[in-house]
């Protein structure tokens, strides 16, 4: 038996850190949103227990993949016997605050719940899915939502229509080195969900990103000629809303052809989102 399924990237549409918790890890308030830039998974059903990323990707060891990850973690809590042949087409930028591999996982506990007929419950998979990630439970959760917490307290929040220029800057920003760093904003005042209607969208990493990055900076700077650019996540990617995907297609044209980048659209909701009750 074989499934086919995607896993979208995320945008940070804002990103406030309002506090840190005593393990370390920093309190935000975000506002996530689904796009249509996706990695493909294929999964087929072994039946000896193995689970096994059939493709070579330099810069993830089989090992450490988010996707071998997931499936080994959702058989050590089920004591499922089945196993998993997992080949991962990557076309979601790594480590540019698109959330591609936290979706990734996602997507393997999904397909494998169906796959290995578990029966597990959104919640259960949401539960499970934070222990590999932060960012995992958002794409369980199936919907745009409004985070709190490390980013597991989630409310939906409906969004309109829209398209998204994404651009790519060369650079591979660290996480944990934003986090860390002393000049980071950390006491943002905590808003309520109601605000974000008035209030102006900004990411408190994105300061001290363009700092220690000065070509993210570059890349806000010009594409904030045409639109509202921020940067998502802890970077390095950068994006701006357009109402459309014709404008946002304009605008990608007009930048240098040096910047790597491309018009998606916004999702409504997660793909698989019927896939779990
Ligand atoms: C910033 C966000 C916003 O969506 O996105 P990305 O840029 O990763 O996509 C996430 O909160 C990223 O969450 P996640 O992807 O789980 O972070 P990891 O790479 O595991 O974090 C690496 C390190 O950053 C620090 N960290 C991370 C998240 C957080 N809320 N507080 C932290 O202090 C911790 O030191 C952690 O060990
Ligand atoms: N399936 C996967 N896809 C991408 N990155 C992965 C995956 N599994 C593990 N990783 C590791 O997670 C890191 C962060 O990846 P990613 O989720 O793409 O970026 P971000 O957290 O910035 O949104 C990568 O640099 C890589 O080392």
């Amino acid at each position: 038996m074989k499934l086919t399924c995607p896993a979208p990237a995320k945008l940070n549409l804002f990103l406030h850190v309002t506090g840190r918790r005593a393990d370390g890890m920093h309190l935000l308030q975000t506002l996530f949103r689904f796009i249509d830039l996706s990695d493909t998974l294929h999964f087929e059903l072994r039946t000896d227990g193995v689970v096994h990323r059939t493709n070579f990707i330099e810069a993830v060891p089989e090992e450490q993949d988010l996707c071998v990850r997931a499936a080994r973690l959702l058989q050590k809590n089920t004591g499922c016997t089945l196993g998993a042949d997992i080949t991962l087409e990557k076309c979601i930028p790594m480590g540019g605050g698109l959330g591609g591999g936290s979706s990734d996982a996602a997507t393997t506990l999904i397909a494998l719940n169906r796959l290995w007929s578990l029966g597990l419950t959104r919640d259960q998979l949401m539960e499970l899915g934070l222990e590999l990630g932060a960012d995992v439970p958002v794409f369980l959760f199936g919907e745009n939502a409004f985070a709190e917490g490390v980013g597991e307290k989630l409310q939906a929040y409906e969004l309109p229509e829209a398209w998204y220029v994404v651009l790519f800057p060369p650079v591979h920003v660290p996480t944990a080195k934003i986090f860390s760093h002393p000049e980071l904003t950390r006491d943002s005042v905590s808003i309520i969900i109601r605000a974000l209607r008035t209030q102006p969208l900004r990411n408190d990493l994105q300061s001290v990103v363009c700092r220690l990055y000065p070509e993210v900076a570059s890349y806000i700077e010009t594409l904030g000629k045409y639109g509202s650019a921020m940067m998502t996540g802890s970077g390095a990617c950068v994006f701006a809303e357009f109402p459309d995907q014709a404008q946002a297609e304009a605008v990608l044209q007009k930048l240098p052809q040096t910047m790597r980048g491309v018009a998606v659209k916004g999702l409504m909701k997660h793909p698989l989102q019927d896939w779990v009750l």
